[in-house]
């Protein structure tokens, strides 16, 4: 199942935030993994279980809903280039903290203007020279270097020509990353978000991991374990998540943007971060006008609601994100006469016995429809596995929407047994989370669990919910097939009567 999140998401590193994605069925293709080859640093995924502890936090930073550092940020911002700005730090409803409109804003209006000298880049300079000459002279790429980057420059504090600003971002980001294996397991067992949380907590990990193995230690003046350790990479890595931004006018250019990054994403917009060649500086175009006070939103790009979540923390109001999907995993029956042929035909074109296709409100992937037609398809079309195999594969570019008439039937209801029995795995989860025992020992802890399984029903009623859409399309479809089937029958019958 892995497998098909590594064709149909971006696994460790994820449509890189705050930017149009490239939708594939309406999910983001690009992928940045560390994985890039070839590179000194393999950034390997480690298998160890690794037991985060959700209540450490770094040593800077603040609390995500205070405005205790914004005003030095922006004091500093105004000193260091940013021209006056028609939008300030405030308190807002969505997000905590926000850009609210000091002034008239008009629809279509440029915003921001924030120059590459405030961007943070793998090419930007560093208070401690040697440890960036250290990771380039590794070739590290641009994820963990850009994580290791931050750390080193919250360690120099006032030293750190950043210090405004990474005094202000979040001290504890919100993120999967910080649920703990346990509470991903308890909230999230129904979704296949969990899966993916798991895949990169373990990529996090394994980065780390590596980067220890083969330069920290290596280097313990430079990289001190006290500052680079797993806390301080999963607060970076958490930041890059849900900060970092690619640039489509600057080649992607990945860069974390001060300013810019304070804005929060909403489902209804669709404008997005670039670079302006013209005003040379990362900027927005608005789709709506917005009065002094209100907050103004850009888009973080395409997501589903499980991706947000993965990502950024938190869950869209029901049925306000038109891009939302659900992962349906379906498998190859064991009990397969042509289990072994089916599973080397997918394997042939990069698939596994068991693959997840994201399902929107408005449809399916002709993909699944392929995979399911190789599921069910009896010995006597073993010619066509090939075919099916590929076209289950986003992958490959040949003609994806096969029909076949004979098993069309049997391939919409095995779609509608996965689908059927995913949701009631949700309606366990969300009966269940009604009377769920917090198991808490302190205001803090319940606090947490309440926020956090709040999320999870939300995103569970939000999944639920296209699969139900699902079923129903499924159910009609196969009643209309079979009663356009029984008709034909009967006129048959009949025909064979009359000839009688
Ligand atoms: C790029 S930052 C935006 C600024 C952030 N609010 C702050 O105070 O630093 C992304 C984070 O903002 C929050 N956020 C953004 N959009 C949101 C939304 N629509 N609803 C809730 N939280 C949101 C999430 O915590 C997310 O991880």
């Amino acid at each position: 199942m892995a497998e098909a999140y590594r064709i149909f998401h971006s696994t460790l590193f994820p449509p890189l935030s705050l930017q149009p994605s490239n939708p594939s069925h309406g999910y983001p293709s690009s992928v940045l993994s560390l994985k890039q080859a070839p590179r000194k640093v393999q950034c390997s995924v480690s298998t160890s279980e690794t037991k985060w502890n959700a209540t450490q936090q770094v040593p800077w930073g603040c609390d995500a809903d205070s405005l205790e550092n914004a005003e030095d940020l922006q004091k500093w911002l105004s000193g260091s280039g940013l021209p006056p700005q028609k939008m300030s730090i405030d308190k807002v409803e969505v997000g905590e903290r926000g850009l609210v409109a000091l002034k008239n804003i008009r629809k279509g209006e440029k915003l921001l203007f924030v120059p590459p000298s405030l961007f943070i880049t793998a090419d930007s300079e560093w208070s401690s020279p040697e440890a960036g000459q250290v990771l380039k002279q590794y070739s590290v790429p641009d994820w963990p270097l850009l994580a290791t980057y931050i750390i080193s420059e919250a360690s120099a504090q006032k030293s750190s020509r950043w210090c405004n600003y990474i005094s202000a971002l979040p001290r504890q980001p919100y993120s999967l990353l910080y649920w703990t294996r346990e509470e991903l397991d308890r909230y999230l067992e129904a979704s296949q978000i969990r899966q993916r949380a798991i895949e990169r907590v373990t990529d996090v990990i394994g980065t780390y991991n590596d980067l220890r193995l083969r330069i920290f230690s290596k280097y313990p003046d430079l990289f001190p374990e006290e500052v680079f350790n797993m806390e301080t990479f999963r607060w970076s890595f958490g930041i890059l998540f849900s900060r970092l931004v690619r640039l489509p006018s600057m080649d992607g250019k990945v860069a974390l943007v001060p300013w810019a990054d304070m804005l929060n994403h909403s489902c209804e917009v669709e404008t997005f971060l670039d670079y302006d060649k013209s005003s040379q500086g990362v900027v927005f175009t608005t789709d709506r006008a917005y009065q002094p006070g209100e907050q103004v939103f850009i888009s973080y790009g395409k997501k589903s609601n499980g991706e947000l979540l993965l990502s950024y923390g938190f869950v869209p109001k029901e049925g306000t994100n038109p891009s939302d999907s659900v992962e349906l995993p379906l498998s190859l029956k064991k009990s397969d006469k042509c289990y072994k042929e089916k599973l080397g035909a997918l394997k042939k074109h990069g698939l596994s016995a068991s693959q997840c296709y994201p399902i929107q409100i408005t449809g399916w992937p002709l993909e699944l429809m392929a995979y399911a037609y190789l599921a069910v398809s009896p010995p006597s079309m073993s010619k066509q596995f090939d075919e099916m195999a590929a076209a289950a594969s986003n992958k490959s570019t040949i003609k994806k929407d096969l029909r076949y008439s004979d098993i069309e039937e049997k391939a919409l209801q095995f779609i509608l047994d996965s689908c059927e029995s995913s949701i009631s795995k949700y309606s366990k989860f969300l009966q269940a989370s009604g009377s769920m025992d917090l198991d808490v020992t302190s205001p803090k802890q319940l606090n947490r669990s309440v926020f956090l399984k709040q999320l999870a029903v939300d995103l569970c009623t939000s999944e639920q919910r296209i699969l139900f859409r699902a079923q129903y399309i499924l159910r009609r479809r196969l009643r209309d097939m079979r009663s356009g089937e029984l008709r034909a029958l009967r006129i048959f019958d009949g025909l064979r009567n009359v000839f009688k």
